[in-house]
């Protein structure tokens, strides 16, 4: 009897929230306001983690800004202060749990307060033929996109389980909902970060950890340099351009501050349940769209980009 009503329940509940977030994308509900909030965003020196971190000055909040590179680091944080910000800079190897440690130690000496907010950023991808590619350049991709989530959630999530207030966003990818090929290294750290996030938020949920709040966030290609070059069939890229940085870290923002649970940019709310049917379909179905799309062989172009790169040296980036 007792089984009958929680499935009972349950069912309206799911009724419920469906409803609910349909409605959302016509109304869009309150955003909770940041000002105040101790935000820490990693991989801050480059093109999304930049942004994020003039996004969230904008909004009032201080931002921690970590990243591998001092320089580029630096520059975001200057940035930031141009505008009336405060950011404090640290030079951090997401991927070494010891340093993840140490600078969250000091962090919480320099400033005397928790940091709030865990903006998990920092990623990278090999950009080569996997039977090409060096083993360490592999390794790194799973470090970086995966490992240091583990390390940076174990640092920052305590106190805020204890204040019962934080929100810890993964930016993760499409490419952790589906996959393409030649990007193996990229593809399996994705779909680690979104499972180790999904679990992690089934886990705070769990324990009733209320004030908590995740934000699983799943961009398309985003022009900032690190996919340079994929290119799917012209038809099919004229209704799915790549995204512009600003539009993607504004959609994101949008998605932080109503303390919505998952979000993919372009916000398609179809493009999830398309992503769900064709996992239903045969595996040949999916063959044949994807060459049908040109996604099949998207990411050959980005490859050749890469290699020129790595040929051409420095003379390219400078
Ligand atoms: N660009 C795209 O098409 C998409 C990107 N994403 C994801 O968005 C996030 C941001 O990407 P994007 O801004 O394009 O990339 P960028 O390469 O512009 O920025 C990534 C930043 O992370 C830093 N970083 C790399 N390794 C480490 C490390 N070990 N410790 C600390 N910092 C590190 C980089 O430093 P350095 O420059 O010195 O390497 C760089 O500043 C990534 O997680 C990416 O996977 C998701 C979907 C699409
Ligand atoms: C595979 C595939 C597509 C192409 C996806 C691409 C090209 C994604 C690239 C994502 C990147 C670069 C993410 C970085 O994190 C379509 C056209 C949506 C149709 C469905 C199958």
């Amino acid at each position: 009897m007792i089984f009958l009503m929680d499935l009972q329940m349950m069912l309206l509940d799911v009724i419920y929230f469906i409803l609910r977030n349909s409605l959302r994308i016509v109304l869009r509900p309150r955003t909770k306001p940041v000002e105040g909030e101790l935000v820490l965003i990693t991989g801050a020196g480059g093109g999304l983690g930049r942004l994020f971190a003039q996004e969230f000055t904008k909004h009032g909040a201080e931002v921690v800004l970590w990243d591998i590179n001092s320089s580029s680091n630096e520059q975001t944080a200057k940035l930031v202060r141009e505008m009336g910000g405060k950011a404090h800079t640290y030079t951090v190897d997401v991927t070494n749990p010891e340093d993840v440690y140490r600078n969250a130690d000091l962090v919480r000496r320099d400033l005397g307060r928790d940091v709030t907010m865990l903006v998990n950023n920092a990623g990278v991808v090999a950009g080569a033929r996997m039977l090409d590619c060096p083993d360490a350049l592999m390794e790194r991709t799973m470090k970086v996109n995966c490992h240091a989530l583990f390390w940076t959630v174990k640092a920052f999530l305590p106190q805020m389980k204890a204040q019962n207030h934080g929100h810890i966003v993964t930016i993760a990818s499409v490419l952790g909902l589906f996959s393409t090929a030649c990007v193996e290294d990229y593809c399996a750290s994705k779909f680690a970060a979104v499972g180790f996030h999904e679990s992690m938020a089934h886990e705070l949920l769990a324990e009733e950890v209320d004030g908590v709040k995740t934000t699983l966030v799943c961009p398309y290609i985003v022009d900032t340099g690190m996919f340079e070059g994929c290119k799917i069939r012209e038809e099919v890229e004229l209704l799915l351009p790549p995204l512009e940085p600003q539009y993607c870290v504004e959609q994101a923002m949008n998605a932080i501050l109503i303390d919505q649970p998952l979000v993919c940019i372009p916000r398609v709310d179809a493009l999830l349940y398309l992503i769900s049917f064709c996992r239903l379909l045969p595996w040949e179905s999916n063959v044949v769209t994807y060459r049908f799309m040109g996604s099949d062989k998207c990411m050959y172009p980005f490859i050749d980009t890469m290699k020129n790169r790595v040929s051409n040296g420095p003379s390219v980036t400078a």
